[in-house]
């Protein structure tokens, strides 16, 4: 039996320490290589969707830097269309070599552009709470207030401040029919990158709004869309912990909903960055009775070998 696992990338994954187009392309080289034992030999298909924080955000700065009538900025939904193809089109370079160099070259990448549907009505729409761009200190923040002063920034989990935009919820995939018929072992679909690019229903259509959708959301959709076994979210972290950076931290392992739950009550999760985690998690659980991880791209051998991570069950 093929099992067919959902695999989500997070910032880290694509974006380090250093921002430019080369490093993220290496960055997502060293990413296809820690994946590929998951494929190789195992009867396992992956179809990749990833995060575009830290990318469309500075795409929005880099945009702003420039003569505003000459050449203006683009909407944030075109925004997110572009760093769809931006990252998509690294990932396939990326993933083809390392498919190729593993013996597995009949495998075809491949990275589309596809639409997610959102709530015109969505609560998001009026409290920003997504963060995309660079991190910044409190005077970085103050500097940029005077010149966007309807922008609005949070501290993320002890990192720095980021800009948030709204985050509507996913609601289904404009292109679910294809997203579904792409599903094969010689195929590795890299789909609904940054979330997909956020519409609304309009009388005669589909219309892009300013918003930025959690891709964890939209892969727990995903997921379920595709008849995913699994849902895998990778990121910086090897486990989700309760009491996170205090000296008392512990990390969870194996955790029942009923756990998960309540440490949501207690307020456990950092809102913007691993709560969307848990809750997509949780939802996927929910949805389909099969577990899902989440887990660092580093302890992705050990996740193979002994199923180490925060790994969510019914
Ligand atoms: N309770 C927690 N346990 C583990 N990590 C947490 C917790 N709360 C906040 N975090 C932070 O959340 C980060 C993951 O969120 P984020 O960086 O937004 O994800 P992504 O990898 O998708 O870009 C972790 O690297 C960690 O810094
Ligand atoms: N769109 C999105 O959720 O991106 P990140 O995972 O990079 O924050």
């Amino acid at each position: 039996m093929v099992r067919r696992i959902l695999v989500a990338l997070g910032g880290n994954a694509i974006l380090t320490d250093d921002p430019t187009a080369k490093a993220q392309q290496l960055a997502l080289e060293k990413t296809a290589e820690l994946l590929i034992p998951l494929i190789k030999d195992n009867n396992v298909e992956i179809i990749v969707t990833h995060g575009n924080g830290p990318q469309v955000g500075n795409l929005l700065l880099q945009q702003l830097a420039t003569d505003s009538k000459k050449n203006p900025a683009m909407p944030l939904d075109t925004a997110v269309a572009m760093t769809q193809g931006q990252i998509g089109y690294w990932a396939l370079q990326a993933f083809t070599k390392a498919l190729k160099k593993n013996g597995m070259g009949q495998v075809d990448v491949l990275p589309v552009i596809t639409r997610t549907l959102v709530d015109k009505n969505d609560p998001a729409f009026e409290k920003p709470s997504k963060p995309i761009g660079p991190f910044y200190d409190k005077s970085g923040v103050n500097e940029l207030l005077k010149t966007y002063p309807e922008w609005t920034f949070v501290e993320d989990s002890g990192r720095g401040y980021r800009r948030v935009v709204p985050s509507p919820k996913p609601k289904g995939f404009i292109e679910s029919k294809a997203l579904a018929a792409m599903v094969s072992m010689t195929v590795l679909p890299i789909i609904s990158g940054g979330g997909g690019v956020p519409v609304v229903q309009t009388e005669d259509g589909y219309e892009g709004v300013e918003a930025v959708i959690d891709k964890d959301f939209s892969a727990a959709r995903l997921a379920e869309l595709i008849e995913a076994d699994d849902l895998l979210i990778l990121t910086a972290v090897d486990n989700v912990y309760v009491n996170f950076n205090k000296l008392d931290q512990q990390k969870l392992e194996i955790v029942t909903m009923a756990e998960i739950n309540n440490y949501i009550e207690q307020g456990q999760f950092a809102a913007g960055s691993m709560l969307p985690k848990v809750q997509a998690a949780i939802e996927f659980v929910a949805c389909t009775g099969h577990a899902a991880t989440i887990t660092s791209l580093d302890n992705l051998a050990s996740f193979l070998a002994t199923g180490s991570g925060t790994r969510i069950v019914p």
